[in-house]
């Protein structure tokens, strides 16, 4: 489509980061039952700032500025540790005893360090996109589709998740996670929700 300003915007690209982003996310999964399992917090600012350095690092190689890699990276562990949160709350009150485990160091990081290299990728290919006035998108890109409505709920999502790289930064649909009043967590993109709940 062609946009004012005669600036092309590929929908695709948008769509890639957001495939990208959810599945990185569908991976808190696998390490919050690692984490249960081994009694490990959730929290691990060492791994952190490992995952950062090498985001602002991969980012001096890319059409990308530290900043923003850094906020994006920051906002997609920010949503891991919620749904992380989540998930081990809900195992305690059920008191689960039959959780399977990934390795954490072995298994499941090394798929979080792969999918890194893609979600830069497709953020530096999404640029455009993300500079785009939500109007100017094309319908399938929009995150309008999401549904992001808060009505019913009594929580606030953190600022963090109205940052949600899906979305552009000064877009006014912000944020694909919403957490509702009984704790349970809606993630994800419009074609594909994940849904949490406490038991
Ligand atoms: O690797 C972990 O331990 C995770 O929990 C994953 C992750 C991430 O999203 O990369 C999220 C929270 C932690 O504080 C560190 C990293």
């Amino acid at each position: 489509m062609l946009l004012a300003g005669g600036l092309a915007a590929d929908p695709g690209d948008f769509d890639a980061l957001v495939r990208t982003t959810a599945e990185r996310l569908d991976l808190a999964d696998d390490v919050a039952r690692s984490k249960f399992v081994r009694g490990q917090p959730v929290l691990d600012a060492a791994r952190e700032a490992i995952v950062l350095d090498d985001a602002v690092r991969k980012a001096g190689t890319k059409a990308l500025s530290a900043d923003d890699v850094r906020r994006v990276m920051t906002d997609q562990m920010e949503a891991s540790k919620w749904i992380q949160y989540a998930l081990i709350a809900r195992w305690r009150v059920e008191n689960a005893q039959s959780i399977i485990a990934p390795d954490l160091a072995k298994e499941v990081r090394p798929r979080l360090d792969a999918l890194q290299g893609d979600l830069l990728q497709n953020l530096e290919q999404a640029r455009t996109a993300r500079a785009t006035p939500i109007a100017h998108r094309d319908s399938t890109a929009r995150p309008s589709a999401m549904p992001t409505s808060t009505a019913g709920m009594n929580f606030t999502a953190p600022p963090s998740f109205e940052h949600w790289p899906a979305c552009a930064p000064s877009g006014p649909h912000r944020g694909n996670a919403v957490i509702n009043s009984s704790g349970g967590i809606r993630y994800g993109t419009r074609r594909r929700w994940r849904r949490y709940r406490p038991a």
